[in-house]
């Protein structure tokens, strides 16, 4: 590949080289058919741009504003498990890169630096990502811990009552190593000869009776606003208001959980339309161009999240290739806009894109 890297996919290639096959293919993998995971990036293709022309350009405004943080674009670091697999500094130099950005990046609970380690390498502003276990008093630690540190919500991931069926992880025999956060806590299973560890781990400490009365008892536990990941209808848009939840991320878990759910896009506009602006929406799931961020802005979310693209520029060349991860996505928001007429995010309407929805409803 030539010396310049020119779009966000490039880095899965350097990634692909940079990791041992196990590794990559941990990050880059989804579930069962991995059906939804090629969905999640297709089904933006499928939207179309309807740009304005003669709109006062000169400048263009890029920034937002998430449960009261102004960030420099609609563009934030999902949760990802184990940044310390794809690069020695694993998720200091993600959240040095997100801190250079000025995003929000949202730390994992599976994360491999602990919420203390990340806290006091920058200055961006975190969120920190729970599952829920069995044993509750690690909610209780961990929520605590990302509250003195700084943390500003809780991101409540709902979509893992189980883990989901990787089969390049089967295959590979993947073992991930003990959880930072947990350490003092609670140690997990690193089999070496039985094959891979995360589903039996998973499934032995994550709590699958977690359900909405649970949101109660974790507004009790924390001042936080709680935002709940892993939305995909209205219905439970509906039911995560009703429970008090700050905000509503739109995603499928990047495709690992439950393999033929929608792609995030695709269902976003019905989510968009049950919450009616009472509270932020936000989208995760195959964000890898700046179109793609303007299309789900034109369809209501008010800001994405990007996962597997982060990693990828970790492996490759560390807080440096994630910086340049972010840097990309922003340039081409920033053209994006100046192209199709949209000085602002504020912009950025649903009459700029034309969807399958559309096409259909057109001939009728
Ligand atoms: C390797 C990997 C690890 C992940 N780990 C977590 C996690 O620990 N917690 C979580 O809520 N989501 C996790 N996710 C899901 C992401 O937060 C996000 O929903 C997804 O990556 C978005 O899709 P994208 O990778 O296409 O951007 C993980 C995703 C990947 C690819
Ligand atoms: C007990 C370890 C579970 C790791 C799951 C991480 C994750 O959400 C993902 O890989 O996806």
């Amino acid at each position: 590949m030539a010396d310049e890297i020119v779009n966000v996919n490039e880095f899965q290639v350097l990634a692909r080289q940079a990791l041992p096959k196990m590794y990559y293919d941990f990050y880059a993998g989804g579930a069962e058919d991995e059906h939804t995971l090629k969905k999640n990036v297709q089904e933006f293709q499928r939207i179309i741009l309807l740009p304005r022309v003669l709109v006062d350009v000169s400048s263009i405004a890029l920034s937002t504003n998430i449960l009261g943080y102004t960030i420099s674009a609609p563009i934030m670091i999902a949760p990802t498990a184990m940044h310390k697999l794809a690069h020695p500094e694993g998720e200091l130099a993600t959240a040095r890169a997100a801190a250079a950005c000025n995003t929000i990046m949202t730390l994992s609970f599976t994360a491999s630096c602990s919420v203390e380690e990340v806290a006091a390498s920058c200055d961006a502003v975190r969120f920190f990502q729970l599952y829920v276990c069995k044993r509750r008093d690690i909610a209780v630690n961990l929520v605590q811990r990302a509250e003195k540190s700084g943390y500003k919500a809780i991101v409540l991931t709902a979509d893992t009552p189980r883990l989901g069926r990787r089969e390049a992880d089967i295959k590979n025999k993947m073992i991930l190593p003990q959880l930072k956060n947990l350490e003092g806590l609670m140690s997990i299973e690193v089999f070496s000869d039985k094959g891979s560890n995360i589903k039996p781990n998973t499934n032995e400490i994550f709590d699958p009776s977690l359900c909405w009365r649970d949101i109660a008892w974790l507004k009790y536990i924390t001042n936080l606003p709680i935002l709940i990941k892993g939305i995909l209808t209205r219905e439970d848009a509906i039911k995560a208001m009703e429970v008090g939840a700050a905000g509503i991320i739109v995603s499928n878990h990047g495709a690992r959980q439950l393999d033929y759910t929608p792609a995030t896009i695709s269902v976003l506009e019905e989510v968009v339309q049950a919450v009616g602006r009472r509270v932020p929406v936000l989208l995760d799931g195959g964000v890898r161009r700046g179109t793609d961020v303007f299309k789900a802005l034109a369809l209501g979310a008010q800001a994405v999240l990007v996962g597997r693209p982060v990693i990828y520029g970790l492996a490759a060349k560390g807080e440096a290739g994630v910086r340049k991860v972010m840097q990309m996505l922003k340039d081409e928001l920033e053209l994006t806009m100046a192209l199709a007429g949209c000085p602002s995010v504020e912009d950025i309407s649903r009459g700029h894109v034309r969807t399958d929805r559309d096409r259909l409803q057109s001939m009728l």
